[in-house]
C-alpha cells in the first residue's frame, strides 16, 4: 500500500517544481523555442494516446462541408442535454427553434456502445498582420475557422466511419426536414412561383374526421414510405407513391392533403394543369420540384382530357405538344424513376367513374381513398374537435338522423361551429339542419320517383 502521508508532500513538491519550470521557461526561453517544445510534447503524448480525433471543418474550398452542417444540426439536439452554453436560432422558414453548440463547448454522445466526444472549435483567422488562412477560401469571408472535433477510442475507428458518421448525416437530414415549415408552391407564368408561401393549414390527422381504420392504414402507409429507403433501393423501385382521393365535395379531400403534408412535413406543389400548355412545360415543372414533396393535381377529371387515351397519344405523336394524360403519366413514371426521391403524387376527383382506366389500373395509384359522407363515428370525431365533447344526450338523435341523411363532414363542421353559446346550442342547430336536409332529400327522392314513374308510363 502507498503511504498517503508520504505521497501528498511529494505531489505538492512536484506541482511546485512544474510551476517553477513553467515560470523559468516563460521568462528565459524565447517564444518560438517554447512553442516548438510544447507542440512536440503534445504530438508525443498523442502518439501514445489511445484516442483518435476527426476534424470536420466548415468549408471544403469554397463549398460548405455537408458533414459540418450535419454535425451542427445533429449536435443541436444533444447540446441542450450536455453542453453548458448553446445557441438558439429560428428563421421565418423554420417551424421550431433550432439549437447549436456554442464555441469551445463539448458534447458527449454514445452510439452502439461507443463513447464519443464532440468539441466545437473556433480559431481566429486574421493575425495582427492581416494574414488569412490560405487553405480555406470559404472561410475567407469570415474571420474565424470553425470546425468540429470528434474524439473517440482508436479501436472504434471503423465503427465511427462506417456507421456513426453516416448515421449523423441521415439523422441531421431528418431533423432539418422536421424543423422546416411546410411550403405551398403554385404555378405562375408556366413555372413554380418564386415565392412559395408557408402552408399554415392547421389540419392534422387528429383533427381530420374519417374512418379510424382507414386513417390508420393511410398513416402506416405514409410512415412505411418515408422509412422505406432501403426497400426502394433493394428492389430498384422508384421512391414514389401515388394516392387517389375521391368523394363528393366537402368530404375532406383537400383537408386530407394538408394533414398528409403536415404529418410528413413535405412541401406541397399544387399543379393546376390548365396553367400548363405543353408536355415539355410539364416536364420542367416536375423536374423543378424538390425531393420530399407532394405533387397535387386536384379535380383531375376536369383539368385534363382523360377520356380517350388513344387520341391523346395521337396528338402527342402528331407533334401537337399539348398536355395529355399519357404525357403526364409518362413523366411521372419515367422522370421520377431516374431523378427525385421521396415523391408523393395525389390526384383528387369528385367523379371516380369519369376517370380514364389508365389512371385506375392496378399499380398506377398505390392507394385509392374514398372520402365519404358522415357516419356517426366521423360525427363523433368532429364533435370532439369542434366542441371538445365525446358524449351528449342529443347524440342519439343525431345518430338516427345521420343514418338517414347524406351529409358531408364540411356541413357538420359548419353546423357545429355556428353557435358561440355552448355545445348544446350547437348540437340543437345541427339537429335542425339535419331535419331540414332530411326533408329536402325526401322531397327530391319523391320527385325522382315521380319522374321515373312517368317515363315508364310513357314507354
Ligand atoms: N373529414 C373532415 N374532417 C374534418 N373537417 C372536414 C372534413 N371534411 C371537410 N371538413 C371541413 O370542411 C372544409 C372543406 O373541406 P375540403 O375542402 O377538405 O373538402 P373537399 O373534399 O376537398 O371538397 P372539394 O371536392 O369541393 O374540393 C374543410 O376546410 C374542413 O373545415
Ligand atoms: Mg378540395
Amino acid at each position: 500500500m502507498y503511504d498517503s502521508k508520504a505521497i501528498l508532500p511529494a505531489m505538492a513538491s512536484l506541482a511546485a517544481s512544474a510551476m517553477l519550470i513553467r515560470s523559468i521557461s516563460n521568462d528565459f526561453i524565447p517564444n518560438e523555442i517554447r512553442n516548438f517544445f510544447f507542440s512536440k510534447l503534445h504530438n508525443l503524448s498523442y502518439h501514445f494516446s489511445s484516442l483518435f480525433t476527426i476534424v470536420i471543418e466548415e468549408f471544403q474550398g469554397i463549398a460548405k462541408n455537408e458533414m459540418f452542417e450535419a454535425a451542427e444540426v445533429y449536435l443541436g439536439t444533444k447540446a441542450t442535454l450536455s453542453a453548458q452554453r448553446v445557441r438558439a436560432t429560428k428563421s421565418e422558414d423554420d417551424k421550431k427553434l433550432a439549437f447549436s453548440v456554442d464555441r469551445d463547448e463539448e458534447v458527449t454522445d454514445v452510439h452502439e456502445n461507443v463513447q464519443l466526444k464532440w468539441k466545437f472549435v473556433c480559431v481566429q483567422l486574421e493575425d495582427s498582420s492581416g494574414f488569412r488562412h490560405p487553405n480555406n477560401y470559404g472561410a475567407a469571408l469570415r474571420s474565424e475557422l470553425r470546425s468540429y472535433e470528434l474524439t473517440f477510442h482508436k479501436k472504434h475507428k471503423e465503427k465511427v466511419f462506417d456507421s456513426y458518421l453516416p448515421y449523423v448525416l441521415e439523422k441531421a437530414k431528418h431533423i432539418k426536414q422536421q424543423h422546416k415549415a411546410v411550403k405551398l408552391h403554385t404555378v405562375e407564368y408556366e413555372y413554380w412561383s418564386r415565392c412559395a408561401v408557408n402552408l399554415s393549414h392547421p389540419m392534422t390527422f387528429s383533427t381530420l374526421a374519417m374512418d379510424a381504420g382507414r386513417k390508420k392504414e393511410l398513416m402506416d402507409d405514409l410512415d412505411k414510405f418515408v422509412n422505406g429507403k432501403q426497400f426502394y433501393r433493394r428492389t430498384g423501385k422508384a421512391w414514389k407513391r401515388g394516392y387517389l382521393l375521391y368523394g363528393p365535395p366537402g368530404t375532406g379531400k383537400s383537408s386530407l392533403i394538408a394533414a398528409m403534408a403536415n404529418h410528413l412535413n413535405y412541401d406541397i406543389y399544387d399543379l393546376d394543369l390548365t396553367a400548363v400548355s405543353t408536355n415539355r412545360d410539364l416536364k420542367s415543372l416536375l423536374l423543378g420540384m424538390s425531393n420530399r414533396s407532394i405533387l397535387v393535381i386536384e379535380d383531375i377529371d376536369c383539368t385534363i382530357k382523360l377520356q380517350n387515351r388513344e387520341v391523346d397519344d395521337e396528338l402527342a405523336n402528331n407533334g401537337d405538344n399539348k398536355v395529355t394524360l399519357s404525357g403526364l403519366l409518362n413523366v411521372i413514371d419515367g422522370l421520377w424513376s431516374c431523378c427525385g426521391e421521396e415523391r408523393i403524387i395525389i390526384f383528387t376527383t369528385n367523379h371516380k367513374e369519369k376517370l380514364d382506366p389508365a389512371l385506375l389500373r392496378p399499380g398506377r395509384m398505390d392507394m385509392h381513398i374514398h372520402m365519404s359522407y358522415c357516419n356517426f363515428s366521423t360525427f363523433e370525431q368532429l364533435a370532439m374537435s369542434y366542441l371538445g365533447i365525446s358524449q351528449h344526450k342529443i347524440f342519439q338523435q343525431i345518430e338516427g338522423l345521420i343514418g338517414e341523411v347524406q351529409v358531408t363532414p364540411a356541413e357538420i363542421a359548419g353546423g357545429l361551429s355556428k353557435s358561440a353559446v355552448d355545445a348544446e346550442h350547437s348540437l340543437q342547430n345541427l339537429v335542425k339542419f339535419l331535419d331540414n336536409k332530411k326533408m329536402k332529400q325526401q322531397d327530391e327522392a319523391k320527385n325522382d320517383q315521380y319522374v321515373k314513374d312517368h317515363e315508364q308510363e310513357e314507354k
